[in-house]
């Protein structure tokens, strides 16, 4: 339950307010309510709790509770201050509101006035929280016409999202690595309302378990070691919008049995907390792994892959759908151009053709990584063949080896894609994410690919331990 502050040494004004404050009263939740009677015991509280209200008396035995305001809002985090002037002092509440109070309450107050200043509280909280979120996403909504939908597949795909936009029933998006399952999350999110809406994704896979809990659920103050706020999670941040689960298969089963009891309940608690708060956002989860068989074989719970996929939808690999590549190779260099500040004029029809005709294992984000790598090779406006580098597994036909060389050249699908790591490990320095990005795939993909070609990479990102003969 959320904490209010009363600082006065008028005790049995504190306690009529605790006794009001602490029942829920219409939309306003009922509070638990501290009381302290001077300046110190108010500092004492507030170095344990963390109020999301603090009701200030004008006048305590220690001090002036207007020369305190910054002190004490600086100590309750964002709570705002309420200060509670005698009636008539007009001077007092100008100070007042000059040093920053959010609001005041002249003496006597009725109930109903502290109602307003109660809810008053709790909307500001809202925006704040909204702040924080839009702090953390910032991104233009995302339009049906931003998906390249030239192929039947995507094309059947948009029709879906139409169809499921509105309702709140949650999704689970499947594809490969880089198909553009974040890119429909957010069209769905976007045409899910009319008013704008906080988006909150978060990928499982990047955090490791103990914080990811925190992450999606928050914790209290004091939780464990190091939670020295209260701490709001992703659940709470999206509001009624839409949280992305971004590779849920790489949720612990211990996560999952907490995610599918929240599904359940529609209701959470943050970690180390008892209050239970509403789930009222909308679930959209995506993941690169066949879930469907990794819940037959006990790696995921089958009961929430039962509540996740209400709605499925499955991104088929681009190299099934070469008739988005014309479209998709356009939208693409036209943003490319524009975060490089340069324009490229003219696209070869050969080389749309080549690059239909490769099989992009990192899909869309592949194709948009090679494309910015020959932007940025192509000295004019023109886009040709060469700019493009052939990594073994996509050999350019237009840069055929000389017969000589061809046969030591000669690899497997396994040798080619260990060769294609070491060297994407080589040209990023060792750093993973830019591993990532030089392959088009994902870090759990790297990770996995890591394994099996038994490729060692210490844990730190700066220092890969390169076996002797890496390219
Ligand atoms: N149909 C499409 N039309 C236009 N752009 C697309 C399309 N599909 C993907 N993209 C673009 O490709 C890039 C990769 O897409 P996105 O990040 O959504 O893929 P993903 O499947 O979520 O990847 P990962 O599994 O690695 O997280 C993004 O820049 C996205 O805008």
């Amino acid at each position: 339950m959320e904490t209010i502050l009363v600082v006065d040494d008028n005790t049995s004004l504190a306690e009529m307010l605790a006794l009001q404050l602490e029942v829920a009263e219409g939309d306003r939740p009922a509070f638990t309510v501290e009381t302290a009677g001077s300046v110190a015991e108010a500092r004492t509280k507030l170095a344990r709790i963390e109020p999301v209200l603090v009701l200030c008396d004008m006048r305590l035995p220690d001090g002036d509770g207007v020369a305190l305001l910054p002190e004490i809002r600086a100590l309750s985090g964002e709570a705002p201050v309420v200060i509670m002037t005698a009636h008539g002092d007009m001077e007092t509440t100008i100070r007042a509101m000059k040093a920053g109070a959010f609001d005041y309450l002249q003496k006597p107050f009725d109930q109903d006035e502290v109602e307003m200043v109660a809810l008053r509280a709790l909307d500001l909280r809202r925006h704040s929280r909204r702040a924080a979120m839009l702090a953390v996403d910032t991104s233009a909504p995302h339009l049906v016409n931003d998906i390249v939908s030239d192929s039947p597949q995507m094309k059947s795909i948009v029709k879906q999202i139409g169809k499921i936009a509105s309702s709140q029933a949650s999704v689970l998006i499947q594809g490969e690595s880089g198909t553009g399952k974040e890119l429909i999350a957010r069209v769905i999110h976007t045409y899910s309302s009319d008013e704008p809406k906080p988006f909150v994704g978060i990928n499982c896979s990047a955090i490791v378990d103990t914080l990811l809990e925190s992450e999606l659920f928050g914790h209290e103050k004091g939780s464990f070691t190091g939670a020295t706020q209260t701490k709001y999670g992703k659940f709470e941040l999206a509001e009624d919008g839409t949280i992305f689960l971004d590779e849920i298969g790489e949720m612990s089963l211990p996560l999952q049995a907490k995610l599918l009891r929240v599904l359940q309940e529609r209701e959470f608690e943050r970690v180390g907390g008892v209050a239970r708060l509403p789930l009222r956002a909308r679930i959209v989860a995506a993941t690169n792994r066949d879930i469907e068989k990794e819940a037959k074989e006990g790696r995921f719970r089958d009961d929430l892959y039962q509540r996740l996929k209400v709605v499925t939808i499955e991104l088929p690999p681009l190299r099934e759908r070469a008739s988005d590549i014309p479209k998709l190779t356009q939208g693409l260099l036209a943003r490319i151009g524009r975060s490089l500040g340069k324009r490229i004029t003219k696209v070869p029809a050969e080389l749309i053709s080549h690059l239909q005709s490769l099989p992009w294992h990192g899909n869309v984000r592949e194709l948009e990584n090679a494309l910015t790598r020959a932007v940025v090779l192509a000295p004019g406006g023109v886009l040709l063949p060469e700019y493009f580098p052939a990594p073994a597994a996509h050999a350019m036909p237009a840069a055929r080896p000389a017969d000589s060389q061809r046969r030591s050249l000669l690899l497997s699908l396994a040798e080619a894609e260990r060769e294609a790591i070491l060297r994407a490990i080589e040209a990023s320095g060792g750093h993973k994410g830019r591993v990532c990005d030089i392959l088009g795939i994902s870090r759990p993909t790297l990770e996995r690919k890591l394994e099996k070609h038994a490729i060692p990479f210490r844990r730190s990102e700066l220092e890969p331990a390169l076996p002797p003969h890496s390219v």
